[in-house]
């Protein structure tokens, strides 16, 4: 049976629509927004599907806001999806009073310790709940999926892809964490989230991922040289060597200059999409 969708809002963009939307979601047991970018060729033929999945105190408009990749979308042919970063109002002491902890920093993981556990299932959400609305409430091919992110989202993007490589064909990601259990930002997140068990932080953590696990395709990641998180919570040199140890194909490209902002990604969109495309469609 399909699930109920609300429509909040929808505006004409590069000749199709951004839509945004709330639903009861089962996972996180509460209302979830999200977004979507529909392609003006979604109104003849069912397209390929891009996750996009945003960083620390983003909500689900920053993308489609700020990133300017609809008109690639539409150039390419693939719908965008961007989902919230986490449950909002879930009623848990505590939620609001962290940038990088609670709303808005899910981290995409399952929550497995009180009290996040009842509301905080991002990662059962995004690849599953949400998918499947998706694939009913819209003209999508199920079985051609990307996903990309930045930074908090980087790290979702490419663990989702890792421990999902059949579900989606394609990742990439903008300044991702890419060793979250290493660094300040994962280990707030994990320890409250998934308890002081370090073991059970491995199964979210992109480097450790990805020396067990081998994607057909690469992983495109553009990091700019003047992110001030770069060295303290980024570090994309431990997954360039986790790659090279398990000769998993890495286009790692340090952008000079850039920072962490939106204008990192609005400059480089375009060839993350592309690379999507490119894999989606093949
Ligand atoms: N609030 C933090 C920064 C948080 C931050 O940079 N968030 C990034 C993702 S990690 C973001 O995309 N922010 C929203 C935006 O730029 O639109 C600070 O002031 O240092």
């Amino acid at each position: 049976m399909s699930q109920p969708l609300s429509l909040i809002n929808q505006s004409r963009c590069f000749g199709g629509t951004v839509g945004f939307y709330s639903h009861p979601s089962v996972s996180c047991n509460g209302l979830m927004k999200f977004a979507v970018y529909l392609p003006p060729r979604s109104r003849s033929e069912p397209l390929p599907v891009l996750y996009f999945l945003s960083g620390l105190t983003c909500t689900e408009e920053n993308f489609m806001t700020k990133a300017g990749a609809q008109q690639f979308a539409a150039k390419y042919g693939v719908i965008l999806v961007a989902p919230d970063t986490s449950p909002r109002s879930a009623g848990i002491p505590g939620e609001e009073d962290d940038w990088d902890f609670g709303t808005g920093a899910g981290f995409y993981v399952d929550a497995t310790e009180v009290p996040w556990r009842s509301h905080y299932q991002m990662y059962s959400y995004v690849t599953q709940e949400l998918p499947t609305l998706i694939a009913e409430h819209f003209p999508a091919q199920p079985d051609r999926q990307g996903i990309f992110g930045h930074s908090m989202g980087g790290h979702g993007a490419l663990v989702c892809a890792l421990r999902n490589p059949d579900q989606y064909r394609s990742v990439s990601a903008f300044a991702p964490i890419v060793a979250s259990s290493r660094v300040p930002w994962g280990q707030k997140a994990f320890t409250n989230y998934l308890g002081a068990d370090q073991e059970a932080w491995r199964s979210y953590d992109a480097s450790a991922l990805v020396l067990t696990t081998q994607l057909k395709h690469p992983i495109l990641i553009d990091q700019g040289t003047a992110d001030t998180f770069l060295e303290k919570q980024l570090m994309p040199q431990v997954f360039e060597q986790a790659c090279t140890r398990s000769e998993q194909p890495l286009t790692l490209r340090m952008q000079e200059g850039y920072d962490h902002s939106y204008y990192l990604i609005a400059t480089f969109v375009e060839d993350h999409i592309r690379h999507h495309a490119e894999i989606l469609w093949r």
